[in-house]
């Protein structure tokens, strides 16, 4: 049965699939098998008349493996809240569904990546938010937070209500991380890894590349050479 961990964020756009795909890949250097899985997708594509998650894509980049559909169980077409996205679909979201997914995934890989949609209460269905999701896949978060003005807050509104909710929390990635920190970005970490009652996980630099495949790369390249990233990497599974 696989290790998994459900990747949340602060908010929509922090780099949860950055973060996630990273972490894919540096684990598939370390010789294991890797799974994703991206159970909601609120703004998938379109390609050659399929649905496509370009979230799943570049975890599966990171994993080194072919998507299936259990991967995906829900492609919505508008980039809105889930909940909203599959009431325009006339679908609704079954966390039965999904978690049948997750097992036959979980069956195959030693690890395995999840990663949320937007922020922890995100509205998925009929009130279930997806906070709710991550609780009936039993299983534990990781928070990824920008290193910005306002991420302590959002940090710690996440991680309280996380707690709250009875969620473990594992800890928290400051992503996008700056090679020269002003002092928002310098005091962020450690006002995060001293209120939040998280552990911080890590730090992800901020990287150039071309694509987010060639951030991933970058990303992971980097954590290699720290010594932190074991550390966190037991943390995160153990
Ligand atoms: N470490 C990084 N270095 C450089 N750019 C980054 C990094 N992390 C994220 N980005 C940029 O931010 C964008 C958003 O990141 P990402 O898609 O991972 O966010 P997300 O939290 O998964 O968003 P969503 O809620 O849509 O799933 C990326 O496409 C990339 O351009
Ligand atoms: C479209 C976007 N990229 C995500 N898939 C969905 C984000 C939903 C956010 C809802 C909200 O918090 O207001
Ligand atoms: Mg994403």
């Amino acid at each position: 049965m696989a290790k998994g961990i459900f990747i949340t964020g602060t908010d929509t756009g922090v780099g949860k699939s950055i973060a996630s795909a990273t972490i894919a890949l540096l684990l598939r250097r370390q010789g294991h098998k890797v799974g994703v899985m991206k159970p909601v997708t609120s703004g998938c594509l379109e390609r050659d008349g399929k649905r496509i998650s370009e979230d799943a894509e570049l975890m599966a980049f990171g994993a080194g493996i072919e998507l299936t559909p259990d991967c995906t169980p829900y492609l919505l077409m508008a980039p809105l809240a889930p909940s909203i996205s599959a009431e325009k679909e006339g679908v609704r979201i079954d966390f039965g569904v999904i978690k049948e997914a997750y097992q036959r995934l979980a069956a195959e890989f030693d690890y395995l990546i999840v990663e949320g949609a937007g922020g922890l209460m995100v509205p998925l269905a009929g009130g279930l938010l997806m906070s709710d999701l991550a609780q009936h896949l039993g299983l534990p978060i990781a928070v990824v937070a920008r290193p910005n003005l306002g991420t302590v807050n959002h940090t710690l509104l996440t991680t309280f209500s996380a707690r709250n909710l009875g969620l473990v929390v594992k800890g928290v990635i400051v992503n996008r991380y700056p090679e020269e920190p002003d002092e928002v970005s310098a005091y962020a970490p450690h006002l995060i890894s001293s209120l939040s009652g998280a552990l911080l996980l890590g730090t992800f630099p901020e990287v150039a590349g071309e694509d987010d495949r060639a951030r991933v790369s970058a990303v992971a390249d980097r954590l290699e050479r720290e010594p932190e990233t074991a550390i966190m990497l037991r943390e995160m599974f153990g």
